[in-house]
């Protein structure tokens, strides 16, 4: 081989490439482990609130009584929507809440004071303000595309039941609210997933922190990343009983297609986030009296065994799209739900890629045609 005919590899997707450093989320595929800053996200699940794990992920800590107060305050402080916001959702009022959401947090760049500032501390504020304002977008959206108001923030509510509160007007249950919570705890952070990284390519152009959210949204949206839990409820709609499982599977794969919420980028073992989202769907599916919905999940569960033996398990969104919408939650809010959790994660990110920032911008190898000659048009 001279030096010219260099051999070059090319990793298509950039499946199992490095391309920084992170000592945030630590995941390991094979075992099925999951850890934001060390800790697991079993105990989060269990012990933490959405509050306090977006606080650790945000300063690399848990925080302390006063500080956990704090961020909690400065949470709700930040509920607020410019009203020209609310005027752009009822424009665009009938597309779907995720081109919404891209839409309206695209927008929210032009009424943020420190948009352009990328000082840690602006960004860190800019965070905040996000956090609120992005599941407000999605609840007011959702008020106005039935014809209602959007409800007046209330700042005597936590995080995950304002939304409820701003979605429905009623205050919600504290089982339905914590359940919420704990969805927001499983979707807040995870590595260099499509969303991020598409946050961190923003970044790298020192873009501001709008643009790069925008962009997550963006990516967030496709069925193979966070748009997989509203394709589970239409398959689990199509499959309509569980004895019709194996059926399906056997024909998707026949035509080579995904089964949705099943497989991962990483995980060959079941992505751990899956088990706390099982436990609900068990619970409520009965709780509601529609226990079809768990027998149709555990039916194509089964169905998927042999898949499981090649690696590919239930993920994140197999069984949140079930619990949002025996909560009453319709489809098309299952992907908004999963980026008001991901603003943390989604800022974290951004923030340790501006700590050290570079552009990211890797190559193609080309594989067209050698030089040719131009012909004039007249000539062709
Ligand atoms: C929050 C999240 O983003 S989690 C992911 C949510 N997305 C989904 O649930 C959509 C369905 N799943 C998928 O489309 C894929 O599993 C992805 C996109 C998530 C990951 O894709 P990749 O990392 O490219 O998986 P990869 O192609 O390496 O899969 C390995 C093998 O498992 C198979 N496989 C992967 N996912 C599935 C699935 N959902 N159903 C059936 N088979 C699958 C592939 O066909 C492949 O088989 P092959 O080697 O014979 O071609
Ligand atoms: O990590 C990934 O590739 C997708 C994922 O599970 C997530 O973003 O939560």
């Amino acid at each position: 081989m001279t030096d010219t005919e260099e051999k070059i590899r090319v990793f298509r997707g950039l499946k199992g490439v490095y391309f920084d450093r992170s000592p945030t989320t630590h995941i390991d595929g094979r075992k099925g482990e999951l850890r934001y800053w060390g800790y697991s996200i079993h105990d989060l699940a269990t012990h933490s609130t959405f509050e306090e794990t977006a606080y650790l992920l945000l300063h690399g800590e848990l925080p302390s009584s006063a500080q956990l107060r704090a961020f909690d305050q400065a949470l709700r402080n930040a509920r607020s929507l410019p009203p020209a916001i609310i005027e752009i959702i009822r424009t665009v009022v009938d597309g779907h809440p995720m081109d919404v959401l891209r839409t309206a947090v695209s927008a929210l760049a032009a009424f943020d004071p420190h948009t352009s500032d990328n000082s840690s501390e602006a960004v860190m504020q800019k965070t905040l303000r996000l956090t609120s304002q992005v599941p407000m977008i999605v609840a007011a959206h959702h008020r106005i595309r039935q014809g209602l108001a959007p409800i007046e923030a209330d700042a005597s509510l936590g995080h995950a039941a304002h939304f409820l509160y701003q979605l429905s007007g009623e205050i919600p249950s504290e089982d339905a609210a914590r359940l919420m919570d704990l969805d927001f705890i499983l979707h807040a952070e995870h590595g260099s997933n499509a969303s991020s990284f598409t946050a961190r390519v923003v970044t790298g152009t020192d873009a501001n922190l709008h643009a790069s959210i925008t962009a997550a949204i963006a990516a967030l949206s496709g069925p193979a990343h966070g748009g997989a839990a509203e394709d589970v409820m239409h398959m689990a709609r199509e499959i309509g009983d569980p004895a019709n499982a194996a059926e399906y599977v056997k024909r998707k794969r026949a035509n080579k297609e995904a089964i949705m919420g099943f497989g991962h980028r990483v995980y060959r073992a079941e992505d751990p986030r899956a088990r706390h989202l099982r436990d609900g769907v068990e619970r409520l599916s009965i709780e509601k009296g529609e226990p079809h919905w768990n027998d149709i999940l555990k039916a194509l569960v089964e169905a998927m065994k042999p898949y499981s033996r090649l690696g590919v398990n239930v993920n994140v969104d197999f069984y949140s799209g079930v619990i949002y919408h025996l909560n009453g939650i319709p489809e098309d809010l299952f992907v908004p739900i999963f980026a008001i959790g991901r603003v943390p994660g989604w800022s974290l990110q951004i923030m340790q890629q501006m700590e050290n920032n570079i552009l990211i911008r890797p190559l193609l190898e080309y594989n067209g045609p050698d030089l040719r000659e131009y012909v004039p048009l007249e000539q062709r």
